[in-house]
């Protein structure tokens, strides 16, 4: 039988705390490999700077550390997609679903039109991304990299995100990283994770 190559894209999700390192690996999957890569987070803060009707309803949600409405997030993932070049493409997509909201809109809207191999969870202690978080404060000119912020951002990620990740923990989908050595030692694990794929 002759094996047909399957024209949908392939999706892995990236998820962590807040400083476990996600967009530096998947920036680096990009420049390597010619991954295409969404960043939920980065998408939202531009949607919210184009001053468009949600944008107050982002804000809000961003500074208090709550997680967005899915209908919000996944049309511009989807979007961003479809300006990538939606068939035959790697997509890392960061920071989502970051909770049950999110993988049930993901999975009405998006669902099986794509195949997702695997997620990816970057596991890092609390102490650690509060420490790289506050570095990238300095830079970052972000309006939640700040302690206040960072807290709510932890309790939504404890509370929240991690059922998700367990979730795909049961379904042998999830591919935990140790996300505390350094950039390249952790992107070294990565490439292991993502061997047939790359
Ligand atoms: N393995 C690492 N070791 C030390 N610092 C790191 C590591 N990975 C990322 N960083 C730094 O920590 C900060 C948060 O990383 P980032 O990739 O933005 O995390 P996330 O997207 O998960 O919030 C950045 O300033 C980044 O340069
Ligand atoms: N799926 C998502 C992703 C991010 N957000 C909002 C809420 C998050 O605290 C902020 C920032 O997310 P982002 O992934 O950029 O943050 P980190 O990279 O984890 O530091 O955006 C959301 O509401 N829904
Ligand atoms: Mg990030």
């Amino acid at each position: 039988m002759v094996d047909t190559p399957s024209l949908k894209p392939q999706v892995f999700f990236v998820l962590g705390g807040p400083g476990s390192g996600k967009g530096t690996q998947c920036a680096k999957m990009v420049e390597k490999y010619g991954f295409a890569h969404l960043s939920a987070g980065d998408l939202l803060r531009e949607e919210r700077d184009s001053g468009s009707e949600t944008a107050a309803l982002i804000n809000q949600c961003i500074v208090e550390g709550k997680i967005v409405p899915v209908e919000i997030t996944c049309q511009l993932l989807k979007k961003g997609m479809e300006k990538q070049g939606w068939a035959a493409k790697r997509f890392l997509i960061d920071g989502f679903p970051r909770n049950q909201d999110n993988y049930d809109g993901w999975s009405k809207v998006i669902g099986d039109s794509v195949d997702v191999p695997f997620i990816l969870f970057m596991d890092a202690d609390e102490d650690t991304m509060i420490a790289r978080i506050i570095e990238r404060s300095k830079t970052s000119g972000r309006n939640d990299d700040n302690i206040e912020s960072l807290k709510k951002r932890f309790a939504t990620f404890r509370n929240e995100t991690m059922p998700i990740v367990e979730l795909y923990e049961t379904m042998g989908k999830c591919r935990k990283i140790n996300g505390l050595r350094g950039i390249e030692e952790v992107f070294a694990d990565l490439e292991t994770v993502f061997a047939g794929f790359i």
